[in-house]
């Protein structure tokens, strides 16, 4: 086991970019509402730098870069609604779980931690995701973007998970692919652990100051 790992009784995790590599099925929706709009597509490696703040963020920064300057509210909101169809159709299409996660998520629950997931995507896409990979039984509690009143960078998350069970923060790791799973695990007083191969408009997230970096989460066992 990882030194990081020392003392950790609660392991929460980042979905996209962490454990699995969504950008190619969160591209074809955000291309498909695009074009129920009458807009351009924008393709999978802008999508990719957008992921991050939620859904309704990524849908607000395509339009902007469809348009040139930023949509009006109710655009927005209807490009949205439009994305959320198109992914709820195809949320596994492309999606492919990243090396080492599901040995990793099996060994950390071997050695009795308690696994949850913390994401910024809408909480309704979380089950079908995990199912697909047989993997919702890891997981004791799932929280997306929308679960509470708010959301990564913000600590909420992770300080509403470790109070949910009981444990302090110091005996907590969040891992994650960006800035803001890492801001947010730093001010929820949890330690932090980076992977490189994630979604983080394009900078690198050591960069963020994690406490550990690890090429895979096979590094982690
Ligand atoms: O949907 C997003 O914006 C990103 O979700 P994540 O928090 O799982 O990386
Ligand atoms: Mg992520």
């Amino acid at each position: 086991m990882h030194s990081l790992l020392d003392g950790i009784r609660l392991v929460a995790f980042d979905l996209d970019g962490t454990l699995v590599d969504s950008v190619p099925d969160l591209a074809a929706a955000v291309d498909a509402a695009l074009c129920d709009l009458g807009m351009p597509a924008r393709g999978e490696s802008r999508v990719r730098d957008w992921v991050g703040n939620g859904s309704m963020v990524l849908i607000e920064r395509a339009l902007r870069d469809a348009l040139g300057r930023d949509a009006d509210p109710e655009r927005c909101r209807q490009a949205h609604e439009r994305f959320l169809v198109h992914y709820a159709q195809r949320p596994c299409n492309a999606t492919r779980l990243y090396p080492g996660v599901r040995e990793a998520l099996e060994t950390l629950r071997g050695a009795g931690m308690i696994l949850v997931l913390v994401t910024n995507k809408p909480e309704a896409f979380i089950a079908p995701i995990l199912e697909h990979f047989e993997l919702a039984g890891h997981f004791s509690l799932c929280l997306g973007g929308n679960s509470l009143v708010r959301r990564k960078p913000d600590p909420l998350p992770l300080t509403h998970a470790a109070e949910h069970f009981s444990i302090s923060p110091a005996n907590c790791l969040m891992v994650g692919d960006s800035r803001h799973d890492m801001a947010a695990g730093r001010a929820a007083g949890f330690r932090t652990l980076a992977v490189p191969y994630g979604y983080n408009h394009g900078e690198p997230v050591a960069a963020s100051g994690p406490d550990g970096v690890v090429e895979s989460l096979r590094e982690l066992v």
